[in-house]
Formats: C-alpha cells, structure tokens, sequence
C-alpha cells in the first residue's frame, strides 16, 4: 500500500465533439479547459488545463503527453532541444506508450508500435470500474486500433484506449486499457515511457526501489539486488526493477522538487539515464543533455500481460511534482488517486 494520498475531487469531461469543432472550453465547476491545437506535421493536439494554472498537452501522435507544466508554469517532463519533430517516431521525452513490446524483446519496432502511429479521440469510451474512475480532473479519451501493417507484425486483434487527466490540483493520471478483441490469447508487455525534467542527474536520487532486483540492460538483463539506498547516478543506467512497491519518489536536490509516480496494475519500474557516452550516439538527443532528465517508467516488463479473447487489461499512473520539503510524512496524506 503506497504511502502517498491524493484527495479525490469531483469529475469533469468535455465531449471529444467540441474540441473537434476547436473549442476552447470552459468548465463550469471546475474552471478547467481544453484545447485542440495542431503540431507542426498538422496532427492534433490537446491541451489539458487545471483552474490554477496546470497544463498538459496530449499528442495524438502516439498518444504521447508531450508535456505537463505546473501552476507556476514551469515544464515537468523533458523534451530534448535536438527532438525530431517531423519524423514518424515518438518525439524524445514526453511520456510515450511502449507497447506492444518493450525495447527489442518482440518482433515490433523498438518499444512497440503505438507510439509511432496516430491515435484518435474516442468521445464515449466503455466506462471504467468505480475504483479506477478519475474525478476532479480534465480529461480526454484516446483509441488505438492495429493497423494492417501492425497485424503483419503483431497479428492480434486489440482495442487499446488512453485516459490522460490532469487534476484540478496539476497532478497527472495515464490510465490505459487493453482488450483483446482477437479469438486468441495474446501477450504483451508495456511501460509509460516517462522522461522527468531534473536540473542536475548527479543531484537526483530515486526513493523506493531500494533492496529490489533488477534486470541490468546494459548486461544482457542479468538479475542484480539493488544494494544502495537510493539509486543516485554516476554514469549509464538502465535497469528494470521488478516486483517494485506502487510508489516510487525522485527527489531533485537543486530544484528542490519531488516527483512521486504511483502506478497500478504495473508491477515493474524502469529507471534509465544514457549518461555521456551513449548521449552523444543519439540523433536525437543534445550531448549534454543526459544532464536534465531521467526516465522513470511504471511498466510490465519481467512477466507478459496475457491476455484471453475478449479479457482487458488496465495499466496506471500518477505523477505528482511537489516542492521537497514536502517529501516527508507531510507528503504521505496528498497522493492517493487510485
Ligand atoms: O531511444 P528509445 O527507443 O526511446 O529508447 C530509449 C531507452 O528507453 C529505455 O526505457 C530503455 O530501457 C533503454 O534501453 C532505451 O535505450
């Protein structure tokens, strides 16, 4: 049971109808908004904005939240400076969907399909279980469906529908849901692909996967035990925690911020920063930038999601950005939204 509370507010949608006719929509009790705006490649996107200032922005190019600001209007998640914004991938940051695969581990492209296709707005999704239902935030329904190409290479017929709620109070919520419309089983894994914002990687340290095991990417995913007591970053790193505990905290000492990710229905936790060396093999990353991000990814990685005919998955986060001195007790009773 994470420690951590968020209060649940009251619940507000704007029907995917008025932003298709680019309304900007004010919403009666709660004062949040929502736009629909569109990229530099003519794609959709929404914006997602809170009464006291929080904003998201939502790419329907791979359902990627491309980036969350806080009231005071500072960005949260990193976008690289050397991002590709034309290209037919995911954008570098954000927080991008890995699915059907994770990495290379399957017969997609790397981390999956789904965040290299375009989603679209699904104005009446099946509704979600009471326990999982969002209220008090602003929020819009995304839906992918496998193209015929995608079948080629993953041949199984799914429905896979996003959530993404920003709350009156700026936290963030992804809730995705996976339904198997094939008449096979089939299976997948999956990770929210989450590039935080940090001012300085040597002052960061991520709370909660302490003593847990981990597969080391960088060792042909050989098991280790985490032995510190935070992980802290000194050079490459890209790990996948398994079995980790619901929330994970990273702490950024310079900004004095604290991220928290609570995550359900996902048992893993990918942490990775590419460091120097590799830095400067991406194309798409600046050389230096390894220096103001980390990713930190609720996943399911270890075990596959199996998945029978007509069976659903749902997978979650929420992230909440607060200043460190909350990182205390005082932070236990804020963050509990699942
Ligand atoms: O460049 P991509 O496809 O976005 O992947 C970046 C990194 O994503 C991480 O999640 C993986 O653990 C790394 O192995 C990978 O290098």
């Amino acid at each position: 049971m994470c420690p951590y509370f968020i209060q649940p507010v009251p619940c507000f949608h704007i029907p995917a109808s008025l932003h298709r006719m680019g309304h900007s929509a004010a919403v009666c009790n709660y004062k949040a908004s929502i736009e629909l705006t569109k990229d530099w490649n003519g794609i959709e996107q929404v914006v997602l904005r809170s009464p006291q200032g929080a904003s998201a922005r939502v790419s329907l190019h791979g359902g990627q939240v491309i980036s969350w600001r806080n009231d005071k209007g500072e960005e949260l998640l990193f976008t690289s400076s050397k991002a590709i914004l034309k290209s037919p991938k995911a954008m570098r940051g954000g927080i991008s969907i890995c699915f059907p695969q994770f990495a290379n581990c399957g017969s997609t492209e790397l981390h999956g399909f789904a965040r290299n296709r375009i989603w679209t707005i699904e104005d009446n999704p099946p509704p979600l279980p009471p326990n999982n239902n969002p209220t008090g935030k602003s929020f819009i329904d995304l839906l992918l469906k496998p193209t015929e190409e995608d079948l080629k290479c993953w041949p199984h017929g799914f429905e896979f529908r996003l959530r993404v709620c920003l709350a009156s109070d700026g936290n963030l919520v992804l809730i995705s849901r996976i339904r198997n419309i094939n008449g096979k089983a089939f299976s997948f894994s999956f990770a929210y692909h989450t590039h935080l914002s940090v001012s300085d990687i040597s002052e960061v340290r991520i709370e909660g996967l302490e003593t847990l095991d981990y597969l080391d990417n960088l060792c042909q995913r050989e098991r280790f035990t985490e032995q510190a007591d935070a992980i802290t970053f000194e050079s490459e790193v890209d790990r996948v925690y398994v079995r980790s505990p619901q929330c994970v905290a990273v702490l950024d000492h310079e900004k004095k911020r604290t991220y928290v990710m609570r995550k359900q229905g996902l048992p893993d936790t990918v942490v990775w920063n590419p460091w120097e060396k590799k830095s400067k093999t991406m194309t798409d990353f600046g050389d230096e930038e390894y220096k103001q991000m980390v990713c930190v990814d609720g996943a399911a990685i270890e075990k596959n999601i199996s998945l029978k005919p007509g069976e659903e998955w749902t997978g979650s986060i929420e992230l909440v950005a607060v200043p460190s001195s909350f990182c205390t007790d005082e932070l236990h009773p804020r963050l509990n939204f699942f």
